[in-house]
């Protein structure tokens, strides 16, 4: 039978994952959140006319001839506003983001005035009315929606909600990610492993993407190859009221591949297992009702590549918002052989060029065991199902895991 390509498998897995109710935070708190709603602004920002510079606030029609000699007649500085109105022949000291005062329409920037003394100076260079001025309103009015619901909480977003009065934010609830490794052979980081064991990793990497894609974290730890000890820690993931079950290995065909059999067990609805994918074509993906859960596999390349493709689009989705992967072209620097029936994400490094174009060269060593050549890669280079040999210098997409150049 044909494998489910893997865009089918994408869809599939979002289809309904819609937001999982709304919890209010701090705004001290928000960073990497997802908004539930419209943000409103609480206030109108500027609230007045503000100065946008050092200067003198004037009439412009008194500087339209120069040399023009003005009096000052006060002093308006941020958060001490002058009180009086600016009348003919008048001026008022400004600094930036200080009030223009009334019958003022201008401000004259420090540079282009002469100060005399006696109160009085002169204006060297005519303004256009309206110059440096910042008028009321001009970033948001009072009511205005600044931010739409779905927005990821970026720095410039908090920033923006703060500016516009909000101190509590209605956000999206973070999904609770519970991550479960399988295998008789692995112990934690810092064991002393015997001659057949090797340390589990994948859980590290796997939680680190699913916390920068806003989601919160339980590590339930290692479950031996053993149906009993693995349908607890599943059983516990539910308990603790897992959105998402993620298990780690265990998910081929061999004996000792028990993860789908307790699931089905357990009574795990099966939406598809096995994707048309290198690596990680035993991703399997079901769900106990609103619990989804994502069998990665556990080879520690396809488990990380299939959290990239899958897990992270997953968590978007249940906090309201769209995970839009950073697919750019770019060059190849050395060939690569015709593809297979699966889409093959090779592992490989851009370079930018000196204008900027990208030149992509893969790794000889594609093995999905491999974690030393994932962490030297900046990009997984994306070849289709039954794509021809590629001569070098011709364009391919790359799936950035990092930054080119990286
Ligand atoms: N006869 C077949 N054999 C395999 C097939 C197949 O189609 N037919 N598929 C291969 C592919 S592709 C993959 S990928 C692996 C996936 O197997 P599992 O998901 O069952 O993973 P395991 O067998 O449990 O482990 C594979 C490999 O990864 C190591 N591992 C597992 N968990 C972790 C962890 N948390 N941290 C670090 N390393 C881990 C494990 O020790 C094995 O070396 O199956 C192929 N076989
Ligand atoms: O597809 Mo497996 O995930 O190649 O190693």
């Amino acid at each position: 039978m044909a494998l489910l390509p893997v865009e089918d498998a994408l869809a599939r897995l979002l289809d309904s994952a819609g937001t999982l109710g709304t919890e209010e935070v701090h705004i001290a708190d928000a960073a990497g959140r997802v908004l539930a709603e419209d943000l409103r602004a609480l206030r109108t920002q500027p609230p007045f006319p503000a100065s946008a510079m050092d200067g003198y606030a004037v009439r412009a029609a008194d500087i339209a001839t120069v040399p023009a000699e003005l009096r000052v007649i006060g002093e308006s500085a941020a958060g001490h506003r002058f009180s009086g109105k600016v009348g003919a022949g008048e001026c008022v000291r400004i600094f930036t983001g200080a009030p223009v005062p009334p019958g003022a329409d201008t401000v004259l920037i420090q540079e282009d005035a002469t100060v005399l003394g006696d109160g009085l100076i002169r204006a060297n260079e005519t303004e256009a009315e309206g110059r440096h001025v910042r008028r009321e309103g001009l970033d948001f009015a009072l009511g205005a929606v600044i931010l739409p619901a779905g927005r990821r909480l970026d720095p410039a977003a908090l920033s923006l909600a703060a500016a516009a009065n909000h101190v509590r934010l209605s956000v999206a609830r973070r999904p609770l990610v519970a991550i479960l490794a399988t295998g008789d052979e692995l112990l934690p980081p810092g064991s002393e492993p015997g001659p057949d064991q090797i340390i589990a990793s994948n859980s590290f990497g796997v939680a680190a993407l699913a916390t920068a894609a806003g989601a919160a974290v339980i590590d339930l730890g290692i479950a031996r190859d053993d149906h009993g000890l693995i349908e607890a820690e599943i059983n516990r993931a539910r308990a603790a009221g897992a959105d998402i079950i993620v298990t780690l290995g265990g998910a081929s065909v061999g004996d000792h591949d028990l993860v789908r059999d307790v699931l089905a067990g357990a009574g795990m609805e099966l939406d598809f297992w096995k994707i048309a994918m290198r690596p990680g074509k035993p991703l399997m993906v079901g769900r106990f009702g609103e619990t989804r859960v994502l069998g990665l596999p556990g080879n520690p390349v396809s488990s990380l590549v299939c959290a990239h493709l899958f897990l992270k689009p997953l968590i978007a989705a249940l906090c309201g918002t769209r995970d839009i992967a950073d697919i750019r072209t770019a060059a190849l620097a050395s060939p690569m052989g015709p593809n297979g029936d699966r889409q093959d994400y090779v592992r490989a490094k851009c370079t930018p060029g000196d204008n900027e174009a990208l030149t992509v060269a893969p790794f000889a060593r594609q093995d999905s065991s491999m974690l030393s050549t994932l962490a030297d890669a900046n990009c997984l280079v994306i070849r289709r199902p039954g794509a021809p040999a590629a001569e070098a210098g011709e364009t391919v997409s790359c799936l950035m895991l990092r930054q080119p150049g990286d």
